[in-house]
């Protein structure tokens, strides 16, 4: 593994950002990612760069040293944490270990990070729809390295001439239209089958009930929590992206809050209900990862876009955890679902190592807390601890989102009144000549429909 830090930005401040993260940090990540891919990391070496060599991006005496260091260990990949140019691979293939005569194949295969996160999604894709996007992802991660990969042939034809196309160009056009032609199929396929979704969601929404996705960073715990509170079985493990396709189900967080009230000294006044919630899993994010990429996952992005409340799962057992925060929060913001009311969950509280003066984790998870006002909470997934805390804390944001309603509802429509009822808060009821008036607050998606109902007594 090979992690560069391109220190050239600070010179030009303009072009390059720095990354969230450390050099080490970065590389730490990239080892899990690489053994989720089913590979062993064997050594890791760093360079820190002014300016990046065109042709192999790291130094020469780097580029030995690799060499050397995958002939010590016998090595068969070489996985870079940057992103590579398709020459620079093609000519770090060729330092590291020449190519095999007979196939041209390279005998040591380099890939960059962006190649590697694409190989586990493709390992882990399980659904129809999660396939397509893999392969939707992958076609665009190659269309950019296509060009390159042909002025080998343009060499040879010598002259560029008008009229005088080379077989390298003739061949990169006929390429180039193979691709576009399978992103078209690929996006046609995924435009299927996500009308069939949005029409389930469709469905979904007469349920009236409030919308609830999980998002956070890979492995952070998102999948466990979702097992926790719904009582369903999903897969969850300790690996980059176990979770790729998004799962919705319907939890009732009651007998959470039950507990919580049993448990509570005796007096204390009992919590408004929370409703049922439609909750959604999906799939984690991780740093440097390309936007276009992320946009592939549109299944995951459709979820968030609809979701009226998103439980940012966050896993304060690592050190980064404040970087990762920050890194989902800029995915959140360019996938334009950073207005959204947030619940922050301190996942892993259980793991969280004792601090020097023998504090638990759960005080470190408090302290780490102190400031950050009503919307967070610390839990562990895993052990369920302060799960009631979790609920009253998304409770309140559920609340947050209520809207006052003044309706009359014919005798003849029970099932609105019933709806207010599951869902919302009633105030005043008053059974009057031309229906039910009720006076209350709603979640919007019910809001909406029962507006041909409004009534403003208000000033009366
Ligand atoms: N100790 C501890 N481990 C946890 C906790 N929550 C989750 N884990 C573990 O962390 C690992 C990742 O959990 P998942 O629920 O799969 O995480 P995820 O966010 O869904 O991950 P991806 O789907 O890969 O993005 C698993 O090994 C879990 O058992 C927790 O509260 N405490
Ligand atoms: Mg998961």
């Amino acid at each position: 593994m090979v992690g560069v830090e391109d220190l050239s930005y600070h010179r030009n401040k303009n072009t390059l950002s720095p990354s969230l993260f450390s050099l080490e940090e970065s590389l730490a990540e990239l080892s899990s990612l690489v053994s989720t891919a089913g590979l062993t990391p064997v050594a890791s070496l760093t360079q820190r760069l002014n300016d990046p060599n065109p042709r192999t991006y790291i130094g020469t005496g780097k580029v030995k040293e690799i060499r050397e260091a995958c002939e010590a260990h016998e090595t068969c990949t070489v996985v870079f944490d940057n992103e590579l140019s398709p020459r620079q691979l093609k000519h770090l293939e060729n330092e590291f270990g020449g190519r095999d005569l007979s196939s041209d194949k390279p005998l040591i295969k380099v890939l960059d990070r962006t190649a590697l996160i694409l190989d586990i999604f493709a390992q882990r894709a399980l659904t129809r729809e999660g396939q397509l996007q893999v392969q939707l992802a992958l076609q665009v991660y190659r269309a950019p390295r296509l060009t390159k990969l042909w002025t080998h042939l343009e060499r040879q034809s010598g002259g560029n001439g008008v009229g005088l196309r080379g077989p390298g160009e003739r061949q990169l056009e006929i390429d180039k239209r193979l691709m576009r032609d399978r992103i078209t199929e690929l996006k046609k396929e995924i435009d299927a089958i996500s009308s069939h979704r949005s029409l389930h969601r469709k469905k979904r929404s007469q349920l009236n009930l409030p919308v609830v996705s999980i998002v956070g960073y890979t492995n952070a715990g998102k999948s466990t929590l979702m097992n926790l509170l719904s009582a369903s079985s999903i897969y969850a493990d300790d690996l980059l992206f176990a979770t790729l396709d998004p799962t919705t189900r319907r939890a009732d967080l009651g007998h959470i809050q039950a507990k919580a009230l049993a448990a509570a000294p005796p007096g204390t006044p009992p919590a408004a209900p929370i409703s049922e919630i439609l909750l959604t899993d999906t799939v984690g994010f991780i740093q440097k990862l390309p936007t276009t990429l992320v946009a592939a996952f549109r299944a995951t992005l459709e979820e968030v876009a609809e979701s009226d409340v998103l439980v940012h799962v966050i896993d304060v057992s690592s050190d980064s955890w404040e970087k990762r925060e920050q890194s989902v929060l800029d995915t959140l913001e360019e996938i334009n679902a950073g207005g959204k009311p947030v619940v922050r969950v301190l996942n892993k509280i259980d793991a969280v190592p004792y601090t020097e003066n023998g504090n638990s984790g759960r005080l470190r998870a408090e302290a780490m807390m102190l400031g950050t006002g009503e919307d967070t909470v610390a839990v562990s997934a895993k052990t369920g601890e302060g799960a009631e805390d979790f609920v009253e804390c998304l409770r309140k944001a559920l609340q947050g989102l209520l809207k006052d309603i003044e309706v009359v509802i014919p005798y003849s429509k029970g099932e609105d009144v019933n709806a207010i009822n599951e869902v919302g808060v009633v105030d005043k009821v008053d059974y009057r000549e031309n229906g039910t008036y009720i006076r209350g607050k709603v979640p919007p998606a019910l809001f909406n429909s029962l507006a041909k109902w409004a009534v403003d007594e208000s000033s009366s």
